[in-house]
C-alpha cells in the first residue's frame, strides 16, 4: 500500500512543486496520475521511489516508511517497486533475455529461478519468441513491453509507469495500457502517470488529477473531471 499524508515538496531552488497532497493507493490498485507539465507528477513518482524527500509530511511505501527508512533500506523498498518509463531505458547490448536475467541477477536470484521467472514474464507480455533479439531488432511497443516484463522479473508488490507510452502509437499505447490491467488483474498494483487523456478515457479506473501541486480531483469515472486538465 502506498500513503502520502499531506506531503509537500519544495526544491532546494525554491520551487514548491507538491503542496499537502494525500493520497492512498490500496494494494491491488489501479490508478491513472494525470495533470499538466509541470504539476508535479513526477515529483510523486520520485518521492515514492525515494529519490527524493519531502520537505514535510509523511509517505509510506509497501510497509515502509520513508521518513525514517535509513539509506540502506533503500534498495529493499525499491525491490518492492517496478518502474517503467516512457524512454524504456533498456541496455542495447544485450539481448532481450540478458536484460531480464541482469535485473535478476543484481538481486541475487539462482539461475534455476531466473530460467524460470524470465520465462514467465516474457509470455506474460506476449514476447517469448523474442527472447534473442536486440532492443535496435524491437517495434517500441515491442520495447516497452520488455521493459514491463523487466520491471515485473522481481516481482514487485507495484508498478509504477511514468508516460510508458509517450513514445507510441494510439494502437500500441492501447495495448500497452491493456497489458498493464492485465498485469493488475494478477494482482500487482499499478501506478500509471500520463497526460493522455484520450487512453485514460477509454478505462475505466480510478483518476487522480493534480493541478499546480495540489490533487484537483480523485474518482472512479475514468475521465478527467477538470476540463482544464
Ligand atoms: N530538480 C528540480 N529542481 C527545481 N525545480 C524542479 C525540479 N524538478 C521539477 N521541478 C519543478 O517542480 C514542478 C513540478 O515538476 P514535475 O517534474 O513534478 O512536473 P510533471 O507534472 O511531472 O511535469 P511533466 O508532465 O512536464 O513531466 C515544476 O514547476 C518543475 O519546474
Amino acid at each position: 500500500m502506498v500513503r502520502l499524508i499531506d506531503v509537500s515538496k519544495a526544491y532546494d531552488n525554491g520551487t514548491r512543486a507538491l503542496e499537502s497532497v494525500s493520497l492512498r493507493i490500496e494494494d491491488g490498485g489501479f490508478v491513472f496520475l494525470v495533470g499538466p507539465s509541470g504539476s508535479g507528477k513526477s515529483t510523486i513518482v520520485k518521492l515514492l521511489t525515494g529519490e527524493i524527500r519531502p520537505t514535510s509530511g509523511r509517505i509510506m511505501v509497501n510497509g515502509y516508511n520513508l521518513n525514517t527508512i535509513r539509506d540502506g533500506q533503500i534498495p529493499f523498498m525499491r525491490r518492492t517497486l517496478g518502474v517503467i518509463f516512457q524512454d524504456f531505458r533498456l541496455i542495447e547490448k544485450k539481448t532481450v533475455c540478458e536484460n531480464l536475467t541482469f535485473a535478476m541477477r543484481a538481486v541475487g536470484t539462482s539461475p534455476k529461478e531466473i530460467r524460470k521467472r524470465v520465462g514467465y514474464v516474457l509470455e506474460l507480455v506476449g514476447l517469448d519468441c523474442k527472447l534473442s533479439c536486440r532492443p535496435c531488432e524491437l517495434s517500441g511497443g515491442e520495447q516497452q513491453r520488455v521493459a514491463i516484463a523487466r520491471a515485473l522479473v522481481n516481482n514487485p508488490s507495484m508498478i509504477i509507469a511514468d508516460e510508458p507510452t509517450g513514445n507510441l502509437d494510439p494502437t500500441r499505447s492501447f495495448e500497452i495500457m491493456l497489458l498493464l490491467e492485465r498485469i493488475n488483474a494478477l494482482g500487482t498494483t499499478v501506478l500509471v502517470v500520463t497526460h493522455e487523456k484520450e487512453l485514460v478515457n477509454r478505462f475505466t479506473k480510478r483518476v487522480v488529477a493534480i493541478d499546480g501541486g495540489r490533487v484537483v480531483s480523485d474518482g472512479m469515472d475514468g475521465y478527467y473531471q477538470n476540463e482544464k486538465i
